[in-house]
């Protein structure tokens, strides 16, 4: 099946929680050359923050997703090309594996066509992710790619997301899990701060993610992300 994400390289992710860098504005922010916007957070985002960011970036040609954390900060606009739905495959009981998708289905009425999957193997214990889903972080290349591989056969996974959040991830680990997968895509997210770091883990994954560095840095150190990327 035909994908965006199969065309991307790079996806910048922008927190609702914190605020752009210096002068920096929405507008830079969707012209880094990025292939697509992603808005989460784990902590502190909510629905009012959430749409913010989606009005802000609605005029701008890139396409913008959703990731949430939990199903009340699920907002509905025309402006999103869809909803990246998180499952943490190593969590440490099941209430981010089904539970918290088991309420928003009760409770909400999905778009079917614009919701997709995306299996998160969480690996930074010091993360909010780990800690918030308790992520068994204890991982061997060999448990990535198992895992890996249980997301795209047993669980039809579309996406999946070897997630570091906060520091650069171990390349033969992420490796294992590019290796393990035929069908669906490798997102890498961790870590990400200039264009070598980008370049190293591009050629490891399908596509990365960079995150806190927008935050932290700004646009202009973004754009050397996605010419790492675009580079691999
Ligand atoms: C069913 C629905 C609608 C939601 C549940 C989705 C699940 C399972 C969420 C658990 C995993 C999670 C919190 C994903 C959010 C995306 C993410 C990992 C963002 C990065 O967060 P960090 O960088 O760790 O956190 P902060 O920057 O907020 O500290
Ligand atoms: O913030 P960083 O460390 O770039 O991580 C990106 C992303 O994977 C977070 O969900
Ligand atoms: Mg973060």
């Amino acid at each position: 099946m035909n994908n965006p994400w199969d065309d991307w390289d790079h996806v910048l992710k922008v927190d609702p929680d914190k605020e752009l860098y210096g002068n920096d504005t929405f507008e830079d922010v969707c012209r880094t050359g990025t292939d697509a916007i992603e808005i989460g957070g784990t902590l502190d985002v909510t629905a009012e923050k959430m749409t913010r960011v989606v009005d802000a970036a609605a005029e701008y040609d890139v396409p913008l997703y959703q990731e949430p954390s939990n199903p009340g900060v699920v907002i509905d606009s025309p402006a999103l090309e869809g909803y990246l739905i998180p499952t943490v495959f190593n969590a440490g009981g099941p209430f981010w594996i089904t539970g918290a998708h088991k309420e928003w289905v009760r409770i909400d009425d999905l778009d079917w066509s614009r919701t997709h999957t995306e299996a998160y193997i969480v690996m930074n214990p010091e993360a909010s992710v780990a800690q918030l889903t308790e992520a068994d972080c204890d991982l061997s290349a060999d448990d990535v790619a198992a895992y890996a591989k249980v997301a795209e056969r047993m669980f039809g996974q579309e996406i999946v997301y070897v997630e570091y959040s906060g520091m650069f991830g171990d390349t033969e680990k992420v490796a294992a899990a590019h290796d393990a997968l035929d069908e669906a895509t490798l997102f890498y997210g961790g870590g990400i701060h200039g264009y070598e770091s980008a370049n190293e883990m591009a050629a490891h994954s399908d596509v990365i993610v960079v995150g806190d560095l927008l935050h932290d840095e700004g646009v202009d150190a973004v754009r050397e992300t996605v010419k790492g990327a675009k580079d691999a």
